[in-house]
């Protein structure tokens, strides 16, 4: 044995490879590499809470309702104070927009020219019964000038012009998988380390998938063609899976091909899921790894957004199996 044997490397940090990245590109001013840092960061610390959740008094309602009217989860709430204060004494980001906050939040950096759409904590329903969550965020350009109060109107631009986004899974392990641009990486955190190391590189999803995710239970509410396309699903064997956490059925589908569908309902007739910080932010990943994200017309990443807690159907993974379900609905 040689004596670099003897010390088997334990691989690429985040960090490093932020860092590297940033190197690659000599014009980069390394303000988007703090910004990830900052909400790597607050990923831990979250992940920490969750860990210990059973055992603190976080678990559980907090009684106050958001935007969407739903019943806020301790969890939510904590997770959304971490990462805005993380990101306001990050400095790199002027505003923030939140799940669970109604309107645009300044963060004072006023001359910073980031801002952030993010869902603190995804797979609320979940929180409690120990099944895997996670946090989604995506990095636009602001389009004031810099050194001005950003306003909502920074926030509305299509999902085509995000410069990162990705999101953090809590579960068996946690993973932050991320996009600039070039590529999907996927980073699992090493709790003896506290490090973040390189796990997944270059993700690609497969073209052609055996698994479809949605919750069936208001299948009676869906458009005849996501009823045929479910029944094709069947014909053909497909497994169903469905977790109920978008960010844990989207890491599934990512790694082992498949498509996950969260159509138009006559309860929710644009869909459930947020463009801003839910469909935007996994589009740009899935095809930045070889996929597709349609709300079952147009590409997700085209649309204009015109409110900012905007909703819409959301049809993701390979990009056959979207292909297909969209021919179903056009045809
Ligand atoms: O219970 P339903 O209607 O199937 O909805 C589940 C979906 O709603 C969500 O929980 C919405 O996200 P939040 O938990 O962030 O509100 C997704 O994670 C999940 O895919
Ligand atoms: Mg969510
Ligand atoms: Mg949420």
């Amino acid at each position: 044995m040689t004596n670099e044997q003897l010390a088997l490397p334990v691989g690429i940090t985040l960090d490093r490879f932020i860092m590297r990245n940033q190197e690659a590109f000599p014009f980069a001013s390394g303000e988007l590499s703090q910004l990830l840092r900052d909400i790597a960061l607050a990923g831990k610390i979250i992940n920490r809470e969750i860990n210990r959740a059973g055992l603190s008094d976080i678990t559980g309602q907090l009684g106050s309702q958001n935007v969407q009217g739903e019943t806020q989860q301790k969890l939510d709430v904590i997770a959304d104070i971490r990462f805005i204060r993380a990101l306001k004494n990050g400095g790199e980001v002027c505003a923030i927009i939140s799940e669970e906050a109604t309107e645009v939040i300044l963060t004072g950096n006023n001359h910073a020219k980031y801002i952030v759409a993010i869902d603190p904590l995804d797979g609320s329903s979940n929180i409690d019964t120990n099944v895997s969550i996670g946090t989604i965020f995506s990095v636009y350009r602001r389009r004031s000038e810099i050194g001005t109060e950003p306003t909502e109107e920074d926030f509305l631009q299509r999902g085509n012009k995000q410069v990162a986004s990705g999101y953090l899974l809590y579960g068996s392990s946690t993973i932050l998988v991320y996009t600039t641009g070039k590529g999907v990486n996927g980073f699992t955190y090493d709790y003896s380390l506290g490090e973040f190391f390189l796990s997944h590189p270059q993700i690609q999803i497969s073209q052609d998938g055996e698994i479809y995710s949605c919750n069936e239970g208001y299948k009676s509410d869906f458009s005849d063609a996501v009823q045929h396309y479910l029944e094709e699903c069947k014909q053909k064997r497909f497994s169903s899976r469905y977790i109920g956490s978008l960010v844990a059925d989207f890491h599934r589908n990512l790694l082992k091909g498949g498509i996950y569908m969260y159509p138009a309902t006559r309860k929710t007739p644009n869909g459930k899921l947020r463009l801003l910080y839910e469909c935007f932010p996994l589009a740009f990943i899935i095809e930045q790894a070889g996929g597709k994200a349609s709300d079952g017309k147009q590409r997700i990443l085209d649309i204009f957004p015109t409110d900012l807690h905007q909703r819409s159907a959301f049809y993701v993974g390979s990009g056959k199996m979207v292909d297909t379900v969209e021919n179903y609905i056009n045809n």
